[in-house]
């Protein structure tokens, strides 16, 4: 499987990205710039976390107006895999790709720490590793993650199974609405989360509950 990562002024976790892609497909994945209006034949393309510009109007407000997210667009309507972490599902979520806001965390601090997350959907695209109600280790680290959408949106988000990850064990770090710490779009092929997988993929981390994402999204499940 082949996968894109893409970098934009100000997103700092792409090379944590490109790393993990890496190890997990055995394969080095292709990058793209903020500019560039045709993405490479890829089945997963992931945008990475950081403070793309700055942060400043909205996290994701100025990345989710750039050239690169119509060529996303257009791939995501034809079946293609679309991730988004952290400041990346804050883009997404700005570019209309997925629903809801995320916004100022409750307590108006940067939460940088360890949660618990909940497999609420295993049978996704990016959770198939995973058992449904599997409880996980996930890093965090962000200042505007409280995840709100209006009630009608809520409704529809939860019954249709798009609600994929929730913060477990009384670790919601945000103040997120249903505890939601990731959401993925109706056809099933856009998901976004505000925790980190990247980051605990291996012994050297600390751990690999993270892995199951990317060997899920890569079709790399050891039998
Ligand atoms: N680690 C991240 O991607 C952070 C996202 C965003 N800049 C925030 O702080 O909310």
């Amino acid at each position: 499987m082949k996968s894109a990562v893409v970098q934009l002024p100000g997103l700092n976790r792409d090379r944590d990205m490109i790393a993990a892609l890496t190890k997990i497909s055995g394969k080095a994945p292709v990058t793209v710039w903020q500019t560039e209006t045709e993405i490479p034949d890829v089945d997963l393309i992931v945008i990475p976390g950081g403070f793309s510009y700055g942060d400043y109007l909205r996290c994701g407000a100025i990345a989710a107006r750039m050239p690169v997210m119509q060529a996303i667009k257009a791939k995501a309507e034809k079946g293609v895999k679309v991730l988004g972490v952290c400041n990346g599902f804050q883009i997404l979520v700005e570019a209309g790709l997925l629903p809801g806001a995320l916004m100022r965390n409750a307590s108006l601090k940067f939460v940088c720490r360890e949660v618990k997350l909940e497999v609420v959907n295993a049978d996704t695209d990016f959770t198939r590793a995973y058992s449904k109600g599997q409880i996980i280790r996930s890093p965090v680290a962000h200042h505007d993650g409280n995840y709100f959408a209006d009630a009608e949106t809520l409704k529809t988000i939860e019954g249709n199974g798009q609600v994929v990850f929730r913060y477990a064990e009384g670790t919601n770090p945000n103040g997120s609405m249903g505890d939601i710490a990731g959401v993925m779009n109706t056809a099933g092929n856009v998901l976004g989360m505000m925790p980190h997988p990247e980051n605990l993929i291996e012994a050297a981390h600390g751990g690999a509950d993270g892995r199951g994402i990317f060997a899920s999204a890569l079709e790399v499940i050891a039998a």
